[in-house]
């Protein structure tokens, strides 16, 4: 049974995927109020309420997945929750039209004083001429950051008659050209701008994006909205700017400190603010919580998640595709640790034929989990196996060859450390499975599964009948038995198969017995 803490506010509706699923138990508090059995939960469900910290995770031994259900992560250390092997979803787009219709309802109200003489008319003023307004149309807009929601503010305001600038380092031409909208600089945007929208992440190349400098070079009377981070503009300098009149007005649902309760913006006529709203309609919040709820399911299905910000993110079709392969390289990953018993430096992964079409990185990330769940002591997975190998100083390449060694496809590894190396090779054959098909530079072919035994010798008479006396005198039954050799008479392996896991002393007498060059047991 997976049990899921929600610690925020969510759609009930939404929810219904988990509450509905039998291995599933759905607990709905805050975490304040589940310190004590923090470490039993296998999922985290959030908003921006709950700040998921390096220590809450520290006390969430078991947690597997953090699900935000919204589009920021910004509540939530990614960075920690990825060193513990944590996957991090969110829902990034079941808000972005409620968010967009925001902004835009704040843009209206803005240049209408629509706030301001809604609270004038109802203390029984009947005041017409101090709320006289701008119209929209024919107004130049500037938005910073044109993705989801940014997108959906751009195709409002083309409805509106509003000439709109964008500013976005990451925007195609086709894009904007499809919009109709002006891709620029950030000083255009700026100087040539009536109103300004943000709608970037908060990230360390954006916190103060609208700083004193840049609010300098915009027009005077512009209009600044900001619905997606607060620190995006920077507070004290919009302080400065509205008070000299430089900046006519601004509309603010988000904000540096939430809630602002010590805050200068707040004094202001001109300002108009709503608290973090932007998503809160019953269709977005459904959506989110349903979108979440639906990814954390498949997840514990064993399902890909699609909207991972840790791990690649894969449509199900194309995890159908890489599934073998990913199983493969896991297991490969798993023979590489328990054959290679030294300090490794570097894992060399190269593809060749068919698997060389589909997502690698992920196959490769699969590989390196495997490779370095029995190194560490911590959680492993394919969410932080490369950071843990960087940590580790372990560098790790992926190439492709055109090499198939005759199969159609091909996954080879070779791990080096400071004294030796070892290279493994492995396909997949549809409706026949996985194949180990060379080890440690030995031809051979044997189903990575289960219970094995690595065993290198001389090619001698009486080595293998030595091996199977030995094995069945302790009443230990070989299910499987592979052979390979480079040259008669020269160095020769045995991969043994047994449905029981062996004890150490059998391999111990094993590697006593005579022309035994080495024994490794392989558990899968
Ligand atoms: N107020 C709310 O309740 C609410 C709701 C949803 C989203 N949000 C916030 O709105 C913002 C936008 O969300 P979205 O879903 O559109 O995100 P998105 O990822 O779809 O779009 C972000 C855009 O910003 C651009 N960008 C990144 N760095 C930039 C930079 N330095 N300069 C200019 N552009 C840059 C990206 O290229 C991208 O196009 C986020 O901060 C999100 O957290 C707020
Ligand atoms: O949970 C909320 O209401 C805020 C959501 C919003 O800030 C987001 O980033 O999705």
């Amino acid at each position: 049974m997976f049990q899921i803490l929600v610690a925020d506010s969510i759609s009930e509706e939404g929810l219904a995927p988990l509450i509905s699923n039998e291995s599933i138990r759905v607990i709905q508090n805050k975490v304040s109020e589940v310190e004590d059995i923090l470490h039993e939960f296998d999922a985290l469900l959030v908003r921006s309420a709950t700040i998921v910290t390096e220590e809450l995770l520290s006390k969430m031994k078991n947690l597997q997945i953090i699900a935000r259900a919204g589009v920021g992560v910004d509540n939530i250390d990614v960075t920690a929750a990825t060193k513990q092997g944590v996957v991090v979803i969110n829902a990034p787009d079941g808000n972005t039209l409620s968010t967009a219709e925001h902004t835009f309802a704040m843009m209206t109200s803005l240049v209408r004083h629509i706030p301001q003489a809604n609270i004038s008319v109802k203390s029984r003023n009947w005041n017409r001429t101090s709320f006289v307004g701008t119209e929209l149309a024919g107004k130049c807009l500037g938005i910073i950051g044109l993705g989801r929601i940014g997108t959906e503010i751009a195709k409002r305001a083309k409805a509106f008659s509003m000439t709109v600038q964008v500013y976005d380092p990451f925007l195609t031409h086709s894009k904007a050209e499809d919009l109709g909208v002006i891709s620029t600089s950030l000083d255009d945007v700026l100087s040539l701008s009536d109103i300004i929208t943000v709608h970037t992440p908060l990230t360390k190349e954006t916190k103060d994006l609208l700083s004193y400098d840049n609010l300098a070079k915009t027009k005077k009377g512009v209009y600044v909205i900001n619905c997606a981070r607060g620190g995006i503009i920077d507070e004290q300098a919009l302080v400065t700017y509205l008070e000299n009149g430089h900046v006519a007005g601004a509309a603010l649902d988000v904000f540096e400190v939430e809630p602002p309760l010590d805050n200068r913006l707040l004094e202001f006529e001109q300002v108009i603010v709503t608290p973090h709203l932007g998503a809160s309609t019953k269709e977005a919040q459904l959506n989110v919580a349903s979108q979440v709820a639906k990814e954390i399911v498949h997840f514990f299905e064993g399902k890909p998640v699609t909207s991972s910000i840790n791990l690649p993110t894969l449509s199900r079709e194309v995890f159908e595709k890489i599934q073998p392969y990913y199983e493969l390289a896991n297991k490969m990953g798993l023979i590489l640790s328990q054959c290679m018993k030294e300090a490794v430096k570097e894992v060399n992964i190269t593809y060749a034929g068919l698997v060389t079409e589909l997502e690698t990185t992920f196959i490769s990330k699969s590989l390196l989990s495997g490779f370095l769940k029995s190194r560490v002591a911590s959680t492993v997975n394919e969410v932080n196996a490369a950071l843990i190998a960087k940590e580790r100083g372990i560098t790790f390449g992926e190439s492709y060859s055109s090499s198939t060694s005759s199969f159609s496809n091909s996954i080879t590894v070779k791990v080096i450390g400071e004294k030796n190396s070892f290279t493994i090779q492995g396909i997949y054959v549809a409706d026949y499975g996985t194949r180990i098909v060379m080890l440690n530079g030995f031809k051979i072919d044997f189903n990575p599964s289960g219970h094995l035994l690595y065993i290198q010798h001389t090619d001698r008479p009486g080595v293998i009948g030595r091996v199977g006396k030995l094995l069945g005198d302790i009443e230990v039954n070989i299910a499987t038995m592979q052979v390979g050799r480079k040259e008669i008479g020269g160095e020769a392996i045995m991969i043994l198969s047994f449905d029981a896991p062996l004890q150490d002393d059998t391999v111990k007498t094993l590697q006593k017995s005579q022309d035994i060059v080495s024994v490794r047991k392989i558990d899968l």
